[in-house]
């Protein structure tokens, strides 16, 4: 018997929101130490060869389990059109999709023949605890110590979500736990087989397929590949095969192998000494109504949001540059790099706008005020909730707060949360200083940090004791 786990991160989008949709722009997309885990188990036998059967759990949500056999010769010959029914006929339209896409994939590629043996795929999914709501839960940990989950007594539907991006997370774990169960080379770390790349394509699709609508795939790409730089791939590449008629696994073999997606997802992450300290704010947004707010405002006003949009990407693209450029310092001059951190702790975002001295770090706090201020616009123009003002207040309180360079609404902005980029030596002194301020009553502070890598292999003997 063969056992693989995976992990795969959730996200923030701290620029870029809205804009990403359009492949004219980039985003910046920070992946977070919440992670999905798929945990695989695969059993052979040599009978029934032309059956698969595949069970997902995810022991940590009540009836958290999904079981599959798939008729392979069924499955070759309808593609993505193959009716995959679960035993009690529960749903989960994104482990269904991604088990669809990937054995699809794997047909395809010939490795599940009349020769190879029958499979049994066992999978286990886990995810860590700030995904989702930890109301009316029980903690439990590995015997190692080393994983904790947070167990509850609903369905997963039934949980509120932080909005980390777990569909995301799930589908390119589980995407990555399945073609290991299915190809003898799966192997992320050698970068020559191209197998990160290959996961990243068969999850869009699947996340696609499952969510019904193609979005900007910020959310895939950022739980494969990590903190990057983004800009999006033409949606018709997942149109042509979600729409196509026939052969639709030898046109996914394509999309997935051959074709250029056309996209970027560059390394970027934060510089030494400065985190990301997500706060989830007690509220909510609903992200599809925000976004049709903005997209008829541009066909309302397609000149002016073209302005707004042009104003708003450079200001991101300022941030990113100012960041790199941090990141850069903290290597070529070590001895002024620590004299801006020990400033950064020592002072608020308006000491340092106006201290002439600390240019490298104004420039940060400049970008994200102009992102800000534009945002407010679209808020204003739209109408949709993008930083309304119970949060314009929120962020102005944190950035009064010495070791706090600037926050912004992240992703597509509303009531779910904000993004603050702090002193990592201030954190605990942040964390005081907000406990007793009442403007951060209804905010609690994540328990996140910044991640370079997005999906990695993981080693099966640290979940131990919770399988
Ligand atoms: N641990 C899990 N086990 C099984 N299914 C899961 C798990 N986590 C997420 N899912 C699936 O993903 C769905 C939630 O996806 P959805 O896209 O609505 O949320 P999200 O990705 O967390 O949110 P957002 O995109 O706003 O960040 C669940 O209803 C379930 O189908
Ligand atoms: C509005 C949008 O640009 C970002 C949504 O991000 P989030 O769900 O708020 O993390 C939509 C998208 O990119 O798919």
């Amino acid at each position: 018997m063969v056992q693989r786990a995976f992990s795969a991160t959730g996200k923030a989008l701290l620029a870029g929101g809205y804009l990403v949709l359009d492949p004219k722009y980039e985003a910046f997309v920070i992946a977070l130490s919440a992670r999905m885990y798929a945990l695989n188990s695969v059993f052979e036998s040599e009978a029934e060869t032309r059956l698969c059967r595949i069970t997902v759990n995810s022991p940590q949500f009540m009836n958290g389990s999904w079981s599959y056999t798939l008729d392979l010769d069924g499955l070759k010959s309808a593609g993505l059109a193959y009716p995959i029914v679960e035993k009690e006929g529960k749903r989960n339209p994104f482990i269904e999709s991604t088990i669809l896409v990937t054995v699809g994939y794997a047909l395809e590629k010939d490795v599940l023949n009349e020769k190879t043996k029958a499979k049994d795929i066992h999978i286990t999914i886990f995810s860590d605890p700030e995904y989702h709501s930890q109301l009316n839960s029980v903690r439990k940990e590995s015997t190692n110590r080393s994983k904790q989950f947070l167990y509850h007594n609903k369905e997963i539907t039934q949980v509120n979500k932080t909005g980390l991006g777990s569909s995301a997370g799930l589908v390119t774990s589980l995407t990555a736990s399945l073609l290991s169960a299915l190809f003898a080379d799966f192997d992320i770390a050698q970068s020559s087989l191209n197998w990160k790349e290959r996961v990243h394509n068969l999850a869009q699709v699947s996340h696609c397929k499952a969510q019904g609508k193609i979005g900007s795939g910020f959310d895939v790409a950022s739980a494969t590949f990590g903190s990057i730089i983004y800009q999006r791939f033409s949606p018709q590449l997942i149109h042509s095969v979600l729409d196509a008629v026939s052969d639709t696994n030898a046109k996914l073999v394509d999309l997935i192998d051959n074709q250029d997606w056309n996209m970027k997802h560059e390394l970027c992450s934060m510089p030494p000494g400065i985190r990301l300290l997500m706060g989830d704010v007690i509220g909510g947004s609903e992200t599809p109504k925000l976004v049709t707010k903005v997209q008829n405002w541009r066909k309302e006003k397609p000149e002016y949001s073209y302005k707004v949009w042009t104003e708003l990407n450079s200001s991101n693209m300022r941030l990113v540059e100012a960041l790199r450029k941090m990141d850069k310092l903290s290597e070529t001059d070590k001895v002024r790099y620590s004299y801006l951190l020990n400033e950064l702790a020592k002072n608020s975002d308006e000491d340092i706008a106006s201290s002439p001295d600390l240019a490298e770090l104004n420039q940060i706090g400049c970008a994200i005020k102009d992102i800000r201020k534009y945002l407010k616009i679209m808020t204003e123009e739209t109408g949709a909730e993008i930083e309304p003002f119970e949060q314009t207040e929120l962020l102005n309180a944190a950035t009064n707060i010495k070791g706090v360079l600037g926050g912004v609404v992240p992703g597509a902005g509303g009531y779910d949360a904000i993004c603050l980029l702090v002193s990592s030596e201030k954190l605990p002194q942040i964390f005081q200083d907000t406990s007793s301020n009442p403007s951060f009553g209804h905010v609690r502070w994540m328990n996140l940090a910044e991640q370079r890598d997005g999906l990695i292999e993981e080693s099966y003997s640290n979940f131990a004791g919770l399988i």
